[in-house]
């Protein structure tokens, strides 16, 4: 960045003040300082960030080397750089206010002798080599006694950590208002390497954004840009323009793009060390930043002539003047989870973006009371992604194992609507979901093992839950006999054992004054897997769910109105483990919620009750009645349609981590033989004549014979229903 003459003759000026604050002479700064300007080409900001660091490292340098590096001045011969230094008297304090405008990127940490003042904090010592292009300083123990002290005194600094202050904040650089997009991107929950994460690891609550202060605009000082920190996070490209069929060695790599989120200053203490700011989760093309201006005069007239006078009032009324301003022309709602709905298909059935009512991006529900506040902004949070985009070549972004590529040969939508990819479970906030080793008892686990428990000559601890006997085979496979009973038990659920709640947590949320009975939950056959706190290694072959998709799967557009469902790419044989249902962790009552929230958005979800392993009689308490909603955050199990009756998957309970029945991993295993190309199914046990749930069951388009939620069938209904008024 160059600066003009007046500019550089300040900010030369500036420097060599600094530098006399720590003993060092005009004359020792002003050759070294030239030379930097031209090795830097005149980018002061490198010069002047981290309290010169560069410069003191570079004269430091110097003296310790006995003159400048290639034998002489070569400032000397420059005849371009003009520094003309004057003196001027010694500031505790380098800036003044006028002095703003060109203050410099990083602040200037000065010594002092008074007690409350410490030298600005240096960055790690690599970091700090990284910063000096005239290399490390290893001669630095020969520096003058004055420099070397003060080098010491930095470098203590570094290495014990002693509170250092930074007089300023860190000034970012410009940046170019207009070309800013705020992508809703969480990045904090991306994890690219598809090492499966220990377990316990893998209940984290959903961290909010993590943001990292970057940039300024110079012509507004009110804003700052902050953009995300993973900088890998946001991908990419989106058109599968000429895509092919992807064989999962899939071989494009997408083009990774920075996302910026906005993060815009309200006000700050008068050196900038306390800043109030407005942070925004809003889809950019729906939402214009607001004249801040305009925004005060509306919370001035909204709040300072009411009696009802609070300062947590102010700002929360001023968050809902911004989105007000900020929407007020917003014609579409970007709908993000139509594909999932129900209820809300188009003639020929197929998914249509909902036009939304303009409404309130951030902090709906505030006004509700504190005691809700943090709920619905959490709430919010999950609910307002509204544009993350997909990678084409693979969906998982390095998730799993393997690629999972989209493709739309209708070329009508071209990607599915957005969502966080994550291959395993969160609990999204209230959800009780306890890993504990110490809960684990020696009848849970096989701490005796070793190797492969399958080729032990007796069956492990393990393999009590299925009986003794294991439910995989050497190949990996869930046996015929295994599968064939869970998919009887979806398909005649009421042959099977069922058991009922006394207080059904189910109805429970649906009606908290009188709740109907529990119309019971089918008690499921679940699969037990070694895990952590047993002897066998993680190729053991009681072990399948949790090493992850093994299979080559593709994200496809349905041609029959179902809107994405997923295929296999692969022959594969009966009981071949395809990937799991993964999504948030919500309990019932947060799911109610968010059913309700969603209808009135015109979003739907189809979340998954973990309702297998509950007992009869006792009603599990409501932070512990869990479902999975994969929705916002989810893997390609999000993706599986639903078929009645003769699907060919079957969802089988797992459990991993946890021994109790409460919490579970939902399993997709083929439960006949699939060819390639096939699109995967399963039986979502929709009863399609249950009226209960808000949201109404969508119309079933799977094609089986058996279907029971499809037109005809709704017909028929409807028919039946006159009959019995009549
Ligand atoms: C878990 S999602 C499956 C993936 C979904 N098709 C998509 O595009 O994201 C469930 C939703 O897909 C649609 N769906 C699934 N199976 C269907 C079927 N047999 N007939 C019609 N729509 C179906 C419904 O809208 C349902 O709410």
């Amino acid at each position: 960045m160059g600066s003009s003459r007046g500019n550089r003759n300040s900010r030369a000026r500036r420097a060599v003040k600094a530098m006399k604050l720590l003993g060092i002479s005009r004359e020792q700064t002003t050759p070294v300082l030239k030379r930097l300007v031209e090795l830097y080409d005149d980018n002061w900001q490198l010069i002047e960030a981290e309290s010169y660091r560069v410069l003191a490292d570079a004269i430091f340098d110097e003296q310790a080397n006995g003159g400048p590096d290639n034998g002489g001045d070569q400032a000397q011969g420059q005849g371009e750089l003009d520094l003309e230094l004057e003196e001027t008297s010694t500031m505790p304090e380098m800036f003044t206010p006028e002095d703003d405008d060109q203050r410099p990127s990083t602040s200037l940490a000065v010594v002092r002798k008074d007690p409350d003042y410490h030298i600005g904090a240096p960055r790690s010592r690599a970091a700090r080599s990284r910063a000096n292009p005239l290399g490390p300083n290893p001669a630095r123990a020969s520096s003058p006694p004055h420099t070397r002290a003060l080098s010491k005194q930095m470098q203590m600094m570094d290495e014990d950590f002693q509170q250092p202050v930074f007089l300023r904040e860190p000034k970012p650089e410009p940046v170019d208002m207009d070309a800013v997009h705020c992508l809703n991107v969480q990045p904090g929950l991306i994890h690219r390497s598809r090492k499966r994460s220990a377990p316990s690891s893998e209940f984290l609550a959903l961290p909010p954004p993590e943001q990292t202060p970057k940039q300024i605009s110079e012509g507004d000082k009110n804003r700052t840009i902050q953009h995300c920190r993973n900088r890998e996070m946001p991908t990419l490209s989106v058109e599968p323009a000429n895509s092919t069929m992807n064989n999962g060695m899939g071989s494009g790599v997408g083009n990774m793009q920075e996302v910026p989120c906005l993060d815009v200053d309200l006000a700050s203490s008068p050196r900038g060390d306390v800043k109030m700011s407005l942070k925004f989760s809003v889809d950019p093309s729906k939402f214009h930043m607001p004249d801040l201006e305009a925004v005060f005069k509306m919370v001035e007239k909204k709040c300072l002539h009411s009696s009802d006078f609070s300062i947590h009032g102010i700002l929360t009324e001023m968050c809902q003047c911004v989105v007000q301003l900020g929407t007020e022309h917003t014609v579409e709602h970007n709908t993000q989870s139509d594909i999932v709905g129900n209820g809300s298909l188009s003639e020929n059935g197929i998914n249509r973006k909902q036009k939304a009512r303009e409404e309130p991006l951030v902090l709906k529900g505030l006004e509700s009371g504190p005691a809700n506040s943090t709920l619905a902004q959490q709430h919010h949070l999950a609910l307002s992604i509204s544009r993350i985009i997909h990678d084409v070549t693979d969906i998982s972004k390095g998730e799993e194992n393997l690629r999972i590529s989209i493709i739309d040969e209708s070329g009508r939508e071209k990607c599915p609507p957005s969502f966080y990819y994550m291959p395993t479970n969160a609990v999204f906030q209230n959800a009780l979901v306890s890993i504990s080793l110490a809960k684990i008892g020696a009848e849970d686990c096989c701490s005796e093992c070793f190797g492969n428990c399958l080729r032990a000559p007796a069956p492990c601890a393990c393999a009590r839950e299925t009986g003794g006997d294991y439910a995989y085979t050497l190949d990996g496979l869930v046996k015929p006999a295994f599968i064939d009973e869970c998919v009887s038990m979806n398909r005649f659920p009421e042959e099977h054992h069922r058991v009922f709640c006394k207080t059904c947590p189910l109805e429970r949320s649906r009606n908290q004054a009188s709740p109907e009975p529990c119309r019971g939950h089918l008690v499921r056959k679940f699969i037990k897997e070694c895990w952590s706190k047993c002897g066998c290694n993680m190729q053991c072959g009681n072990r399948v769910v949790q090493r992850g998709i093994k299979c080559n799967l593709q994200v496809f557009f349905t041609e029959e109105g179902r809107a994405w469902g997923l295929r296999t790419l692969d022959d594969l044989p009966k009981g071949t483990f395809i990937c799991e249902y993964a999504g948030e962790i919500l309990t019932n009552a947060e799911l109610h919620e968010r059913a309700i929230q969603n209808m009135q958005n015109a979003r739907y979800t189809r979340p998954i009750l973990l309702d297998a392993g509950w007992r009869s009689g006792g009603a599990p308490k409501d932070e512990e009645a869990l479902c999975l909603d994969g929705t916002f955050y989810g893997n390609v199990g999000r993706f599986i349609n639903h078929r009645c009756c003769d699907a060919n998957l079957a969802m089988i309970p797992v459990e991993v981590e946890a021994p109790d029945h409460q919490y579970y991993h939902v399993a997709f295993f083929t439960s006949k033989k699939v060819e390639a190309f096939e699109e995967l199914t399963w039986d979502y046990g929709i009863d399609f004549d249950d009226e209960r749930w808000p949201v109404k069951a969508f119309e079933c388009l799977c094609g089986s014979r058996y279907c029971r939620g499809g037109r005809r069938h709704l017909l028929r209904k409807e028919r039946r229903s006159r009959a019995t008024a009549r």
